[in-house]
């Protein structure tokens, strides 16, 4: 994107005076990003400016230095036409706030005259919603903000939480009791997705804040600090009353969802910050809804991640074969999509909602009939109505909003036939789902309908005019008649135009921005770009369109009298609009009930467009333990070009198989396959098929995952440590219903250290937590446990090797995997014989799990000794382990943290005098 920036061509003039005022301002945080805003450009200065030049232009040339006196500023100029580029980036990518500031005309002040945040974009809609979104780009959500706040009652910590989601103006509050860890904060972060949280700035409890703060930027949410007393809040909820939609004037006090006052604070915070009472369309247009965290499945930031469910804000259009979003996303409305983002966040748990939901996929992938005619004639037709909505609420409505909705509402008779026709033994549940709600849709539209028909001009939108009925008002009938005149110049003009130029197929048509044109086929080019008369105005497939001077002159007065009738006409117009308003309620039911139609289209669409099998998983009540997956795929992989994706079985049973150990060459599929089995719950969860030719499962009640090293965003955390942190985050959070992936626990960090890790999680998981769990690893001693724990089992990703090549076969195999892939690898890399025979050697131990005893000679004479010592060290490094556990960590910093473990660790190891154990905390 950068790229393409370009500085500004001719250099501004330095803006002297500027120097001393920009010293005046007040501080900022480096998160805020200050434009100043110089009519045909921004300037941005100091640190924002070097900023800019590294992030945007990509070069350090664009920074000017201003000087005056003593004093020098880096400044950057940015163009408008850059400008909402820029905006977009900072916003809606990399979550900055922004602000703007304009010097006033009369003081000569600059002050600031706009600002925004992620969380708060209302004062930029214009410009972030400008353009047409089309139907294959992720449509731009705001994506609501949180406000967070600790409080505690009977010595219990409690979070409250209220959030604002202004798309579909709804308020959620949710209180999370706080014992030693944010898990279900994160998962309420994942389930809400919301780019920035309010925190009250100052009083007690800062040592809290501030573990919140760390918690809330790992998951890259932006944090604000606001003025502890916008989080009061008064017992009658004053704000709220204006803002909440009630029955019989309701006190919204009294509501159950907001007893707890501290809730209502978190809302205040949130209504003062984003100023929704300065709008007077937010009377009265909000719900209030009691968010509870159980009733999804809760993810963690790694399966979030690792699973890729959504595609990345910077990637927008992106490949559909990078994320789960991409390959479910057949939807053909704006509303489908932005709908499908928040299914595919906040997977279900109750079986008989996800049932619902396939059974619905499934009538219409069994119904093609029913499937095509709703895309083709339906799907295809709607607008995106919450754009429609928003723009009626900024009072930015036409007449063109008002025959959008006329013509979505005019088509609805017939789609409520066309469900009900479906005749399938589960036409009740259309019946139910669709046919009675949209039954009640179209009553509520009828008189929207009369007043439409009544009051527009409908055979003038044919030539893109949106006009009031002239009937409606006498001056409307006169400026009606001027009009028709000139359009009938302009056709005998046409008949004039086709007998000069002997020419039979031109064609009268109009457009917005040329008014009326004439077009001829292409092949006509040369007779009409060879007479000086006509100015050809646009060449394309379709023909070529060209005017004269007597058709300009006529549009002109075609415009000018177009312009009066659109002046006689607007206080009609905005009667029409006034009116329409009150048809936001039946709108939003409208919007609700096509996004889901266009959901359950899209996933029989998927299941049906796959080349191998998609189908209906069979679901089992949470608790039962059951996961048996027959010929999986991963539903990214299999489609990228170029991969013959290889299908894998997967078998879990409660109390009999739930740890699985994946090992395997690299590059071998042990990723692919462990996060396939993630992806694959998931999707059943929100109620999509999936890709297997059997699948059947227990729903469960988390995903979560530790996955990859390298990713590790606490810096200054050893590798080690931040895998410490993030698995402890899975050991405090599975239950025996979760399924918990893991891949490559302990790489980055030398074997003793990883392996250690890797075996006293192992055991846990299966001994105390006893989830299903998917644990790929390049250590092959922990496939020892399964001779120790008998729901351990083994597999491997297989390859096949000759004397001169690996083919790499991706099959999930049982058992342990043949360890002599990476000195096959070295052959064919031509290493020396002798290095490789060594190798060999090596490699003898680790079939006997004994690469990590310090002496050699000890371990080749006795074996018994090893494998004594190596029991010993499994049982300390088990209590070790269960200690560190009981480290509250949210009370120490993370060097703090470290060093306690450390010294943990250390102060075992004067206890015990085991040589494996020492090699071990020796690497510490
Ligand atoms: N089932 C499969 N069928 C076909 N190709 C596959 C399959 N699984 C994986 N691959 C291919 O192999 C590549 C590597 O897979 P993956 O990252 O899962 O291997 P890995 O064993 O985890 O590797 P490493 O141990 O190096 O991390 C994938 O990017 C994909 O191209």
């Amino acid at each position: 994107m950068s790229n393409t920036l370009k500085q500004h061509s001719t250099e501004p003039i330095q803006d002297k005076e500027f120097l001393s005022a920009y010293k005046r301002l007040p501080e900022k945080s480096a998160a805020t990003i200050r434009f100043f805003d110089r009519g045909e450009y921004f300037s941005l200065h100091g640190s924002d400016a070097v900023f800019a030049a590294r992030e945007f232009f990509k070069t350090n040339n664009v920074i000017k230095i201003w000087k005056s006196d003593n004093n020098e500023l880096e400044t950057c100029y940015v163009k408008n036409n850059n400008f909402e580029i820029f905006l977009k980036d900072l916003l809606l990518v990399k979550q900055y706030r922004v602000e703007i500031w304009k010097k006033s005309n009369k003081s000569g002040e600059w002050t600031m005259i706009n600002h925004g945040s992620p969380g708060n974009l209302s004062q930029f809609e214009d410009i972030l919603y400008s353009g047409e979104e089309s139907p294959s780009s992720s449509p731009i959500t705001d994506p609501g903000l949180l406000a967070i706040q600790i409080n505690t009652e009977d010595n219990i910590n409690k979070l409250n939480c209220g959030f604002v989601d202004k798309t579909s103006r709804s308020f959620l509050v949710c209180t999370i009791a706080y014992k030693d860890n944010f898990t279900d904060l994160e998962s309420l972060l994942i389930h809400l997705g919301p780019k920035e949280c309010l925190i009250p700035a100052s009083g007690g409890n800062r040592d809290f804040y501030t573990k919140l703060d760390k918690v809330l930027v790992r998951n890259n949410i932006l944090v604000t600090e606001r003025k502890k007393s916008d989080f009061n809040a008064d017992n009658e909820c004053s704000e709220l009353n204006t803002l909440i939609k009630t029955k019989n004037e309701q006190n919204v006090a009294n509501f159950v969802e907001l007893k707890d006052k501290n809730s209502v604070g978190c809302l205040n915070a949130l209504i003062k910050y984003l100023e929704l009472l300065q709008d007077p369309n937010n009377e009265k247009n909000f719900k209030i809804i009691s968010y509870n965290l159980n009733n999804y499945l809760k993810l963690d930031s790694g399966a979030f991640r690792s699973l890729n469910l959504l595609p990345n804000r910077a990637e927008q259009n992106s490949n559909k074969t990078h994320s789960v979003y991409g390959v479910l996303n057949r939807c053909c409305t704006m509303q489908g999509q932005r709908l499908l983002t928040q299914w595919i966040k906040q997977p279900l748990v109750d079986i008989h909602k996800i049932e619902e939901r396939q059974n619905l996929v499934e009538i219409l992938v069994n119904d093609s009939e029913l499937r095509q005619n709703l895309v083709e004639n339906y799907l295809k037709k709607m607008p995106d109505f919450q754009r429609i909505e928003w723009r009626f609420l900024k009072n930015k409505a036409n007449l063109q909003d008002c025959y959008k909705i006329y013509c979505a509402v005019n088509n609805l008779p017939s789609l409520f036939e066309c469900l009900l026709n479906h005749e399938g033994e589960r036409a009740h549940l259309i019946k139910e789902m669709f046919i009675n709600p949209l039954n009640a849709i179209i009553m509520d539209f009828k008189k929207f309908q009369v007043m439409i028909e009544s009051t527009l001009d409908l055979d003038q939108i044919k030539n893109h005019l949106f006009l009031v009925k002239s009937s409606y008002k006498p001056e409307l009938e006169e400026l009606r008649e001027k009009l028709d005149r000139v359009e009938e110049k302009i056709e005998s003009l046409a008949d004039k135009v086709s007998r000069d130029l002997g020419l039979s197929g031109i064609k009268l048509e109009s457009n917005a921005q040329s008014g009326y044109y004439f077009r001829v086929p292409r092949k006509d080019d040369k007779v009409v770009s060879s007479s000086k008369e006509y100015t050809v105005i646009e060449t394309r497939k379709d023909g070529i369109k060209f005017q004269n001077a007597k058709l300009q002159d006529l549009n002109e007065d075609f415009i000018r009298i177009k312009d009066s009738y659109e002046q006689e006409q607007k206080g009609v117009v905005d009667d029409i609009i006034k009116i329409s308003c009150g048809y936001l309620d039946a709108l939003q039911n409208l919007n609700n009930l096509v996004s889901e139609l266009d959901i359950y289209v899209s996933f029989s669409l998927v299941a049906l467009s796959s080349q191998a099998e998609y189908i209906r998983p069979k679901l089992h009540p949470m608790g039962t333990g059951i996961l048996k997956l027959k010929e999986a795929r991963h539903p990214c992989l299999e489609l990228q070009e170029g991969i013959n994706f290889i299908p894998n079985d997967c078998e879990f049973i409660k109390d009999e198989k739930t740890f699985c150990i994946i090992t395997g060459p690299n590059m071998g599929g042990k990723s692919t396959y462990i996060r396939q089995i993630g992806v694959l719950v998931l999707m059943a969860q929100i109620g999509s098929f999936v890709p297997a030719s059997s699948a059947e499962l227990s729903i469960v009640d988390c995903i979560l995952a530790r996955i990859g090293a390298n990713d590790c965003q606490n810096k200054g955390v050893s590798t080690f440590m931040a895998e410490m942190l993030e698995t402890s985050f899975i050991l405090k959070t599975a239950t025996s219903n979760s399924l918990v992936i893991i891949d490559e626990l302990g790489r980055g960090t030398s074997t003793y250290d990883g392996f250690g890790l890797a075996w006293a999680i192992s055991d846990y998981l299966v001994k105390k937590v006893k989830c299903f769990t998917l644990f790929a690893t390049h250590f092959h001693e922990l496939t020892a446990l399964s001779e120790e724990l008998k729901t351990v089992y083994n597999s491997h990703v297989s390859a096949m090797t000759t004397d001169d090549s690996l083919t790499l076969l991706y099959k999930v195999k049982p058992g342990v995997c043949d360890q002599s892939f990476g000195i096959h690898v070295a052959r064919l890399a031509n290493f020396p014989e002798h290095v490789i025979e060594y190798a060999k050697e090596k490699a003898k131990y680790l079939e006997d799990y004994c690469p990590i005893l310090p002496n050699e000679e000890e371990n080749a004479q006795d074996h018994s000794k090893k494998y004594k010592y190596k029991q010993e060290t499994d049982e300390i490094i088990n209590q070790l382990f269960q200690k560190i556990e009981k480290i509250d960590k949210n009370s120490f910093s993370d060097e703090e943290y470290i060093q306690k473990v450390q010294e943990l660790i250390h102060s075992e190891a004067k206890i015990v005098d085991n040589p494996y154990f020492k090699a071990l905390i020796s690497r510490l």
